[in-house]
């Protein structure tokens, strides 16, 4: 396809999602309609639909229309593409610019705004006051494709011939300063998942934020660790390989930890999956994270519907599951043990305030360390709180 022809399918699958499909499966539903279209191409029409998703709302004021097409436009503005290269450039792409659609409209794209910052006006007010001066660069940010980021199993190798096992597979990558097991991906991402290194356990996907967070957390030898809402068990695999922890994980939601056995397999550890009723019957654990559910607000650059459609009342039930997994896993802990209160958000509702109540409800309980990130280039928005009862160290 030529680049105006997949400029011309983004169109499409955007105006699917603009009428209420998802974005993954219009994505998977234009392919398999137009089977002519090669890997790249699919990759290239993925990659214009979630650039749009991403600025939507800043996008549509640049291209002045809130249409798929006007998006597009607006994109190729803001990404200083002429175009004239892509509206009516050849038989497969879209039709020529109007003279109307021509003119630009008079847009300060660096205004701080919700709009220009890609942000629902409701949540602005909060955004700004959680972020403080971060705020704008957080959210412009966001409006840009996220870096892929591996975690070195330390286990099974070191970071220097992580990097070469994953070159010889033609996948370059780049060191994270100050992050050691951290490399960043920066050519052919899309091999990683049939490289060596992977297959071999020697490399997981996880974002920097993450692997910082778990290094973080400083969990004793020999220490009997739950993750409690463990997901895919990214946090849990980071944990049984950065400490040799013998890890538990949990999920009210088993399907999500379907992976989880093949992944610590591949990584070479075990990992205990229990689910409720199991784990009801296990005695306390010395470390437990609590990953909550959250609005994802820090990860929005690989999720951007969730920015679109996360409302007040959303975020109120994520409040109210956040409360209550977090008093449920003080109760998994020993006496002397550490809890971890964990979200991928950066919203002060979702972190500071739910931390503040547990304290003021659970006045046995302390603060040790609080890690918290804003969304950049290296990493995703993250927030870490890790409790120990008042009568240890
Ligand atoms: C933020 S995600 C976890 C991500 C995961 N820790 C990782 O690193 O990939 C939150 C998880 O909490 C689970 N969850 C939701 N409500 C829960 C509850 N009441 N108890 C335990 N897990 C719950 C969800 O199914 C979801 O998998």
């Amino acid at each position: 396809m030529t680049p105006a022809a997949r400029y011309a399918a983004a169109i499409d699958v955007l105006d699917a999602i603009l009428s209420g499909a998802v974005a993954e499966r219009a994505i998977t539903q234009w392919a398999r309609s137009n089977r002519f279209a090669g890997s790249k191409d699919r990759a290239a029409i993925r990659d214009h639909v979630f650039d749009v998703l991403r600025a939507k709302r800043s996008l549509s004021a640049i291209g002045d229309a809130q249409t798929a097409r006007g998006m597009i436009l607006g994109l190729l503005r803001r990404d200083g593409i002429a175009p004239e290269t892509v509206f009516g450039a050849g038989d497969y792409g879209p039709s020529a610019l109007t003279d109307a659609e021509s003119r630009a409209p008079n847009v300060d794209i660096n205004a701080q705004t919700a709009e220009m910052c890609d942000l629902p006006d409701w949540l602005w007010p909060d955004w700004q006051e959680s972020l403080g001066d971060q705020a704008v660069a957080a959210a412009r940010i966001q409006q840009r494709r996220a870096g892929i980021f591996l975690r070195v199993n330390l286990r099974k190798t070191d970071v220097e011939a992580a990097r070469i096992a994953l070159a010889e597979d033609g996948i370059s990558t780049h060191v994270v300063p100050e992050v050691k097991t951290c490399l960043q991906v920066t050519e052919n991402e899309r091999r990683i998942l049939q490289s060596h290194a992977y297959l071999n356990g020697w490399v997981e996907l996880q974002d920097t934020a993450s692997q910082m967070a778990m290094l973080a957390l400083n969990v004793p030898q020999d220490a009997r660790v739950l993750d409690y809402c463990a997901g895919g068990g990214g946090k849990a695999l980071a944990l049984a390989d950065i400490y040799g922890a013998c890890v538990t994980a949990h999920d009210s939601d088993p399907r999500r930890m379907g992976d989880l056995d093949a992944r610590a397999k591949r990584a070479g550890v075990t990992i205990v999956q229990r689910n409720t009723d199991a784990l009801s019957k296990e005695p306390p654990f010395d470390v437990v994270l609590c990953d909550a559910p959250c609005s994802g607000s820090g990860t929005w650059r690989r999720t951007p519907e969730a920015k679109w459609g996360l409302t007040s009342d959303k975020l109120h039930y994520y409040n109210e599951l956040q409360r209550e997994i977090l008093a449920k896993c003080a109760s998994l802990t020993t006496s002397t043990g550490v809890l971890a209160y964990a979200t991928c958000s950066v919203l002060r509702a979702e972190n500071d305030e739910i931390t503040a109540q547990f304290l003021s409800n659970h006045p046995d309980w302390r603060s040790r360390s609080v890690l918290r990130l804003y969304p950049t280039e290296l990493h995703d928005g993250f927030y870490l709180n890790v409790f120990t009862p008042k009568n240890t160290r």
